[in-house]
């Protein structure tokens, strides 16, 4: 099959407890299809309000976090216990709530915090590590990215206008002038994110409600969320509430699995 460019699917809910309650079942059937596969389920998780979506999974029958195996999309350049960690909130969320071995659970380096460069090439190894042992993939296949977006179109540290935006060959890299802070950070790369099986977008609130037209309706602005753009067989979806879609006019999907 030809490699073409999959259409995002859009379901738009009206409230946060509708939305989280979908994205789970959403998320049950893909762990299930990734464990028959292969017996485990690779994740990439985002900072912001992503790891809050994800509670309604706490209380789901059928999740087996000891399969799971979790990244981060994106990670602030701090101690795994510091507020502003991605980890930290994935932690005070999620994590404490659920049984999940702490191998699963692949946090970066901070032995490494003062250089940037060996924490994100480290942070790759450890891809490589998960991803690359059995085929010879140029990139890693997650069965699931889940992303945010913020007001200005960025996503995971992928910020307008920035050099990050044309990286084609690395996996991990760091930017040091991130404009929503703290200003160090590591981040997946287009290709990694590209190459998912399954990317999720999650969205709540008016504030986003400005720029989600811009992504779905004129993606050839060129906005970082737009850039996402999975090729077949991998599946782009977008799990959003009706304040951040109220001005989109791309046609929403009935949700139904
Ligand atoms: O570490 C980060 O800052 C996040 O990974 C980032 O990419 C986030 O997902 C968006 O900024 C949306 O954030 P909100 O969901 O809080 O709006």
């Amino acid at each position: 099959m030809p490699h073409t460019v999959v259409p995002p699917t859009l379901y738009s809910f009206p409230n946060s407890p509708a939305l989280a309650d979908a994205l789970a079942t959403f998320i049950l059937k893909a762990q299930k299809e990734a464990i028959e596969k292969k017996g485990k389920f690779t994740v990439a998780l985002s900072g912001g309000t992503v790891p809050n979506t994800l509670t309604a999974l706490i209380h789901k029958h059928g999740i087996k976090w000891d399969k799971w195996q979790i990244f981060y999309v994106d990670e602030r350049v701090v101690p795994l216990d510091d507020p502003d960690s991605n980890h930290h909130l994935a932690s005070q969320t999620l994590y404490k709530h659920i049984h999940i071995p702490a191998k699963n659970i692949h946090t970066i380096d901070t032995t490494l915090l003062d250089d940037l460069e060996e924490l994100s090439d480290a942070y790759e190894k450890e891809l490589i590590h998960e991803f690359a042992q059995k085929d010879s993939a140029r990139f890693p296949i997650f069965d699931l990215v889940l992303l945010g977006v913020g007001p200005d179109g960025h996503t995971a540290s992928l910020f307008p206008g920035h050099e990050l935006l044309s990286e084609e060959d690395r996996w991990v890299a760091y930017i040091e002038d991130s404009p929503k802070p703290p200003p160090r950070r590591i981040t997946f790369t287009y290709p990694v994110l590209n190459h998912a099986a399954r990317v999720v977008f999650v969205v709540t609130g008016d504030a986003k409600a400005d720029v989600l037209p811009r992504i779905l309706d004129t993606p050839q602005e060129g906005l970082p969320a737009a850039r996402v753009r999975p090729v077949t067989p991998g599946q782009l979806v977008w799990f959003v509430d009706d304040a951040a879609s109220a001005k989109v006019a791309y046609a929403k999907s009935e949700f139904r699995l």
